[in-house]
């Protein structure tokens, strides 16, 4: 099937053709449970699995693995290899090949392997996505393998100096902001509440590690990003597989279909998305609450009492009443979490000239041309390590080798240009005003466009 899907899917027929060669979307199958009225992480791993449809097991590529009594022992921690099964129905085991290939850049995982080897897979691969040995992405892997052997491992000290200095900086500043009642100090403070959300995020993507949990410090959850964002939004961007799409759906429609959005969510979108950003540190924790409620099933876990730790410290070192406290931990979490929204939906992906589902693409498209063409990353921060690192910067880069700390990112620049000049693949910037723009008008976009290399 070129241009439709298998499955359940939405009414497609305001889409142009899309020939043999050409298709609108990464999967061949329209993800089950994608409409669910909870877009929660639950729905999209089940989801996944039933459209994968792994045998019961992994399926890297072609191959089938059981990597049950690895997952102990894994470098990365057990979470990422558990995540990825449980059974649902007769349907069970996922499709880790993008995981894998994006996470692994030396060879020791892909040697480990074939101990786990169970058979070959009978079905294609749900994806279409494809990384071939001479193609763009294992090209780059390769040469970004060579470059880690040489390089400069220090400055991934600065990214965990950084994240430790905001955190303090949360702290310090949710105190001052109580004892003053100040809430120019709360804004301060909800502005290091972002800056730490996002810069923490460079630490969930990789192995386990302490400062993974500063993500949770205002209601988000590190290990619900690891399947939203890491394992959702960074392997298939801007498809119907990305649950950062899907997630702000009916509010936010930013796929050019123009059958699934009217009007008002078009252009009224550009008035309410500034409380939808408002909300999302909130919004996550109630999903969650109502997740454990309606599914019988505790979603929650020790770390979730993290988000706590900023209105213990204010009542620990005030003497304000408790609902003073609480007003200024509302204030901070709501801001916070408003600057986090507003830097997060325009970092880089959120623009007409990105490729997005619907848009017409080639069928069989390299994994890293795929990642290349859904990304315009926004200029202005490069040469700061405090600016990248608070901004999702470096999106190109990160995309591709999210397991790689930011602060090393910069010395793989040039071999990283270099192959994109090979292989055809420029780098697109725009500053931050046109970025904000652009998001507008991918709202407002219906117009399916052809991708050009
Ligand atoms: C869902 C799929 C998987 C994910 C998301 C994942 C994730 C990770 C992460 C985040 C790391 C740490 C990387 C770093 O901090 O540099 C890691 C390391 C590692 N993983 Fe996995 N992994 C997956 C599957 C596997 C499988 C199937 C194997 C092998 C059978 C494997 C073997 C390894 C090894 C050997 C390392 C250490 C890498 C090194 O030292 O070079 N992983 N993985």
């Amino acid at each position: 099937m070129a241009d439709g899907f298998e499955g359940k899917s939405p009414n497609l027929s305001a889409r142009p053709a899309a020939g043999p060669s050409y298709t609108t979307d990464i999967t061949h199958r329209y993800p089950t449970f994608r409409d669910e009225p909870f877009k929660t992480v639950h729905n999209w791993l089940d989801g996944k699995r039933y459209d994968d449809g792994a045998e019961g097991l992994w399926r890297i590529n072609d191959a089938l693995y059981d990597l049950e009594d690895f997952a102990r022992t894994h470098p990365g921690g057990a979470e990422w290899i558990h995540l990825t099964k449980v059974t649902i129905g007769d349907r069970a085991g996922t499709d880790i090949t993008e995981a894998f290939e994006t996470h692994h850049i030396g060879r020791r995982a892909e040697l480990l392997l074939p101990k786990f080897f169970v058979r070959r897979a009978t079905q294609p691969r749900n994806c279409r996505l494809t990384f071939h040995e001479h193609g763009f992405y294992r090209t780059l892997k390769r040469r970004i393998r060579e470059q880690l052997g040489r390089m400069d491992p220090a400055p991934k000290e600065h990214s965990r100096r950084i994240v430790d200095g905001l955190l303090v900086c949360v702290l310090l500043t949710a105190c001052l902001a109580v004892r003053l009642q100040s809430y120019a100090i709360g804004l301060l403070c909800a502005i290091c509440v972002s800056a730490t959300v996002i810069a923490a995020h460079n630490f969930l993507h990789q192995r386990d590690n302490w400062r993974m949990y500063a993500f949770n410090i205002a209601f988000l959850s590190y290990r619900e990003w690891r399947v939203s964002h890491v394992m959702s939004h960074h392997l298939f961007p801007n498809s119907l597989l990305d649950m950062e799409i899907s997630a702000f759906e009916p509010f936010l429609c930013y796929l050019p279909w123009a059958d699934l959005k009217n009007s008002f969510q078009r252009y009224g979108s550009w008035f309410y998305e500034p409380f939808i950003c408002g909300s999302i540190f909130l919004s996550e924790y109630l999903k969650r609450l109502m997740d454990s409620f309606s599914q019988g099933k505790n979603r929650f876990h020790l770390d979730d009492l993290i988000p706590f730790l900023m209105p213990a410290v204010m009542y620990a070192t005030n003497p304000a009443s408790i609902g003073v406290i609480l007003q200024m931990w509302l204030f901070v979490v709501l801001m916070g979490s408003f600057f986090f929204g507003m830097i997060g939906l325009t970092a880089g992906h959120h623009h007409p000239k990105a490729l997005h589902s619907g848009d017409l693409f080639p069928n069989d498209m390299d994994f890293g041309l795929y990642q290349m063409a859904t990304i315009v990353e926004r200029k202005g921060v490069e040469g700061s390590l405090l600016k990248v690192l608070t901004t999702f910067g470096d999106h190109y880069l990160h995309h591709l080798f999210p397991t790689l700390d930011h602060a090393i990112l910069p010395q793989l620049n040039d071999v990283f240009l270099a192959t994109c000049e090979e292989f055809g693949a420029g780098k697109r910037l725009s500053s931050w005003f046109s970025q904000y723009i652009a998001q507008n008008l991918q709202l407002a976009r219906v117009r399916a466009k052809k991708y050009q290399s």
